[in-house]
């Protein structure tokens, strides 16, 4: 590539490894690299051009976000991209960092329909939505509850004289509040409400609900309906807010694949899927965790250690030239530890996508016994990946000085998006404490006896007392150790004499330690399974960062019972920094792998030609703020300060 920032063209001709060979294996093969990249090139001749979202007012940004949403349905039906991967290829440079107003309709108005609804609703209302003359939300947040589904209060009131539903919002903290898309763009949502039939309540329950005339798009009688105003980020999606006032809907509106209301009011309850109508939140949970690595971790790492490379500051040595930033240790430890979390929380996305796909599989025909499971690891990886996410992309700002402030380093964007992840489907410390419900009765299943499977298997394995650590390092003695301790907190933080509530911060612990342990063991086995060598190594030094960090974060919980001793602690410390030196070699072509475009990315730090200054300055003359020259409010404000005589003329 032609006029490349020197410092970053050396990092690339002093790599150890195919950097094309880790694209792949991060894609998934070759062909699904090759595929992507067609893909991309479809959406950059789309949409590599257009207003700078900086310089957008909220107003602006949803407008946009719309047209987008037109032109980006219009290619995917003009190149015929329907797999779910392929629209997201599109879509991610469609909306970098961004969503669109209808992310809610594809992330859970379909999935619930189509997974809640019986086959005639589904016939009936899949058609439309597919071609968008629905656009739907899902509807269960209210002003006064998000967490706690069973305080919902919306009701559903069945009507058998007209068989009709009454939907009403009872009280002001009744009202929905935050869906998706809810605001001003969606005309269809469904609606989790309070079943009542025959004077009894049955509970949370979905309903389909027109909110808007086809017509007009107003709002139908009964309906109150607008945007929740500005939000800490995700400005092109309106929120929304709806308030219904005795609102009737068809008794067939209530999507009964699990349950049914008769036509005289009598419920039926046909299915022993425990939780239901949960089911949608365990999907979105199960996804997310790979688009927090690769929407989140990673281009927020390519950013800070591409502009690590060429940005030189201080001194090291007299008369010699400043050092690039990305050799000082300090830097190292900021950021090679996220780009190793970036791998980890990658690959475990992509083991929680085929984990999910294979449960749902099973639940479609009737075996439902892996869902407690699948709720747990969900729930817990959702949230430790998503603080996770959190923490590393301030991180990588503040490992950028000054300009990482700046809305051209891209942070601002990217941490708003991926932020709102540790609030929304399940706030974290909640859905930490659901892991934890279930580690601690599975815990107490393999204490009386029982062989467990799939990621408790070791609650009922025997676990080694000391740790195998030495100077080698290997992977499976770090996996042993991260086993060790998740085993350790499940054991301390399941006395039944204690009140949930008393041990509720130890519990959350005991979720974090579990859902490394998967992690650790995740990343192990993909580093095993690689069949390049040079890629083998580098990765399995990112496995290696990945793990000692942690244990080094963490080492009260790993030398408190002497699993692992003081002197292999010093051991994990020296290793630790060792490994900074090892991957320096490698760190610009480790983010390349990630395959990013510039127009995701959306850094003018983190270009992938490394021309910072001059592209720099070209965006801060582009601000609207400096044209014109002198701003009419200088008339108005400045000049009778600066120059009060003058002002008087
Ligand atoms: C990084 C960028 C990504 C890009 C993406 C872009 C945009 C984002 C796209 C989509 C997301 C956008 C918006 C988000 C949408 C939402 O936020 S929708 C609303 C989400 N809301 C929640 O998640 C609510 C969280 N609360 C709950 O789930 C429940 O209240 C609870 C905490 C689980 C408790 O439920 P409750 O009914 O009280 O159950 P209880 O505690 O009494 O019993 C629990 C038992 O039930 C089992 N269980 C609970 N949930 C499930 C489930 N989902 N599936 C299966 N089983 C479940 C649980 O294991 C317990 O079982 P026991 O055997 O009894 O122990
Ligand atoms: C960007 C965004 C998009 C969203 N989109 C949608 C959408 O499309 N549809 C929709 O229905 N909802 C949506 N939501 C709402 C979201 O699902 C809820 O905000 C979320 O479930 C958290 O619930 P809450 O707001 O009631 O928080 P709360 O539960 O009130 O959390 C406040 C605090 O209370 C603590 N807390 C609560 N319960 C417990 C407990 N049992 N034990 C310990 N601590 C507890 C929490 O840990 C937290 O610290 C969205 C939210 C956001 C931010």
């Amino acid at each position: 590539m032609a006029n490349v920032n020197p410092d970053l063209r050396k990092e690339r001709e002093n790599g150890t490894f195919s950097v094309e060979k880790l694209t792949n294996l991060l894609d998934g093969g070759k062909h699904v690299t090759d595929r992507r990249r067609h893909v991309e090139r479809l959406a950059l001749n789309e949409f590599s051009k257009g207003e700078d979202y900086n310089f957008m007012s909220r107003k602006e940004r949803y407008i946009s976000a719309l047209h987008k949403t037109e032109r980006a349905l219009r290619c995917c039906k003009e190149y015929g991209l329907t797999k779910p991967d392929e629209v997201y290829w599109l879509w991610q440079l469609a909306f970098p960092h961004e969503a669109s107003p209808i992310q809610l309709h594809g992330d859970m108005f379909l999935p619930t329909l189509t997974r809640q609804g019986t086959e005639e609703q589904v016939n009936k209302y899949l058609p439309l939505a597919e071609k968008y003359q629905i656009i739907g939300t899902y509807a269960q947040t209210e002003m006064g509850h998000g967490t706690f589904i069973r305080g919902l209060e919306t009701t559903a009131t069945y009507d058998p004289q007209t068989e009709e539903f009454i939907l009403h919002s009872p009280t002001l903290t009744s009202l929905k509040w935050w869906p998706g898309g809810l605001g001003k763009t969606s005309n269809y949502a469904i609606v989790m409400a309070l079943l009542y039939t025959n004077g009894k309540n049955y509970g949370m329950h979905p309903f389909m609900v027109q909110l808007r005339s086809h017509e007009t798009h107003e709002p139908l009688p009964g309906i109150t309906i607008g945007d929740i105003g500005p939000k800490f980020g995700f400005d092109t999606i309106d929120n929304g807010f709806v308030q219904f006032d005795h609102f009737r809907i068809p008794r067939e509106d209530m999507l009964m694949k699990y349950s049914q209301v008769l036509k005289d009011g009598t419920y039926v309850k046909s299915t022993k899927l425990k939780k239901s109508s949960y089911g949608v939140m365990v999907l979105v949970r199960s996804m997310l965790i790979y688009y927090l690595a690769i929407q989140g971790l990673a281009p927020a790492c390519t950013i800070a250690i591409r502009y690590s490379a060429v940005r030189r500051q201080s001194e090291q040595t007299k008369s010699q030239l400043e050092p690039q930033i990305l050799d000082y240790q300090t830097q190292q430890y900021k950021l090679f530890p996220i780009l190793a979390s970036a791998y980890a929380v990658l690959f475990t996305g992509v083991k929680m996508k085929e984990i999910y796909y294979e449960v749902d599989n099973e639940i479609q025909q009737g075996h439902t016994e892996r869902l407690p499971e699948l709720h747990a690891l969900s729930s817990g990886l959702k949230a430790l990946t998503s603080s996770m996410a959190s923490w590393c992309i301030e991180r990588c700002r503040l490992a950028c000085g000054g300009h990482g402030y700046s809305a051209a380093s891209g942070f601002p964007k990217i941490y708003v998006a991926v932020t709102a992840a540790c609030t929304y489907e399940g706030e974290n410390t909640v859905m930490l404490l659901q892991c934890a419900r279930y580690l601690i009765k599975t815990y107490q299943g393999a204490s009386n006896g029982k062989k467990l499977s799939g990621s408790v298997s070791y609650l009922s394995d025997k676990v080694n007392s000391r740790s195998t650590i030495t100077s080698e390092f290997s992977l499976k003695s770090l996996v042993d150790a991260f086993k060790h301790r998740a085993f350790r907190f499940q054991a301390c933080g399941s006395d039944p004499e204690d009140s949930w509530n008393r041990n509720s911060v130890v519990l959350t612990k005991a979720a974090e330690a579990h859902c490394y342990y998967y992690m650790v063991s995740v990343f192990e086995s993909v580093v095993e399974a690689v069949e390049d060598d040079a890629v083998k190594r580098v990765v399995g030094q990112l496995c290696q960062l990945f793990a000692l960090f942690a244990i080094h974060e963490n080492a009260g919980d790993f030398v408190q019972d002497g699993f692992i001793s003081n002197d292999q602690m010093e051991l994990v410390k020296w290793k630790e920094l060792s490994l900074l030196s090892d991957i320096r070699r490698n760190a610009v072509l480790l983010v390349d792998a990630f395959d990013f475009h510039d127009e995701f990315i959306g850094s003018i730090l983190g270009r992938f030609d490394g021309n910072v200054y001059a592209n720099l300055f070209e965006w801060a003359k582009s601000s609207p703020l400096n044209k014109p020259e002198v701003q009419e409010s200088y008339i108005k404000y400045l000049q009778p300060l600066l120059n009060p005589n003058k002002s008087k003329l």
